[in-house]
């Protein structure tokens, strides 16, 4: 899929392109782990999934999601479907800043519990508090509005709201932010359990130490596009993609030692492309072990990973 946005006013005529030629498979049983830096269009793909994109979005492509009712394509369907039979039934959402997604002037408790009811009808005596302590949270924090939750408690809200419907697929965006290392591990420990019953989960996330921990495969984003995929043990122990390899030596236990440079505007990938083909050429640091750039942006895929630019050596 791609998404690209047309700015306004005094930026009229610009084009953010957002998502580019994005085409990523999620299977029950995987956690995967869409990781890369802040705005490289994470969180507009897990939106447009879910048909939560603002008006000046164009989406090109499709996304298909399976399940025992037949397949729906997301990008085509109509508000109506997506919201009686997608959202929280067939993927349930961890929006980014959940406590945003709260309403202000009701409790958590409230908020849940019509979740449960909207999505399944009455619910079971205690089944809100049992979600709660799933989450780690104590029930009587759901009596708190959400001015009086922390961040990390809204968060845990958020998560427990997307569990309500057992949806077959949960896309989880930053899950962890605000939290603590127990607790970003036991969120993270929770997703990885929806995925050893069978669930596909999406977990949008800086945290690399996180993704480490539970991601089954991982898919690593730069300025709009795929740039390096596969099985998370092999991209993690051995990258292809320099990006991947800067990702991982900005992790603590490497040394802290960040990519040099930003990434590329958004407005301006398509001008970057034509000259460069790869638009992480200019950050392109050598890496021993990593094959020169071959400037073409596209993923080719060998065996179950693919790699874009980048071939193996
Ligand atoms: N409605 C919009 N109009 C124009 N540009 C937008 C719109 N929504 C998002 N963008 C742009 O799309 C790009 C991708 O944003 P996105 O939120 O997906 O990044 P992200 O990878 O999730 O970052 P973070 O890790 O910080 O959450 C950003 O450059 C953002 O400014
Ligand atoms: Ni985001």
């Amino acid at each position: 899929m791609s998404v690209r946005f047309r700015l306004g006013g005094r930026r009229a005529g610009e084009v953010v392109r957002a998502v580019t030629d994005v085409r990523l498979r999620l299977f029950p049983g995987q956690v995967l782990a869409l990781v890369g830096e802040s705005g490289c269009g994470k969180s507009v793909l897990a939106s447009c999934l879910l048909g939560l994109l603002p008006d000046n979005a164009q989406v090109r492509g499709e996304a298909r999601v399976g399940g025992r009712e037949g397949e729906v394509e997301l990008l085509s369907a109509s508000e109506r479907v997506l919201s009686r039979h997608v959202r929280g039934r067939r993927i349930g959402l961890v929006p980014q800043s959940a406590s945003t997604h709260l309403t202000p002037v009701r409790t958590a408790r409230s908020q849940l519990v019509e979740t449960v009811r909207h999505l399944r009808g009455r619910g079971r005596d205690g089944e809100v508090d049992e979600l709660a302590r799933r989450v780690g949270l104590a029930p009587q924090d759901l009596d708190h509005y959400p001015h009086e939750l922390s961040g990390g408690m809204a968060q845990r809200v958020a998560v427990a709201s997307a569990l309500v419907g057992d949806p077959p697929v949960v896309v989880a965006d930053e899950p962890t932010t605000g939290l603590d290392r127990p607790l970003v591990e036991r969120t993270v420990d929770l997703l990885a359990e929806l995925a050893d019953r069978d669930r596909g989960v999406l977990l949008i996330t800086h945290d690399l130490g996180a993704a480490r921990r539970v991601a089954t495969h991982v898919a690593v984003m730069y300025a709009s596009r795929l740039v390096e995929t596969g099985p998370a043990a092999e991209v993690f122990e051995r990258p292809w993609h320099p990006y991947t390899v800067g990702l991982l030596n900005a992790l603590p236990e490497a040394g802290f030692e960040p990519i040099p440079g930003r990434p590329p505007a958004l407005t301006e990938l398509d001008v970057l492309e034509r000259k460069w083909g790869c638009v992480f050429c200019q950050r392109c640091p050598d890496v021993p072990g990593v094959s020169p750039c071959d400037g073409n942006p596209e993923l080719v895929t060998h065996g179950d990973r693919a790699v874009a630019a980048h071939p193996p050596c």
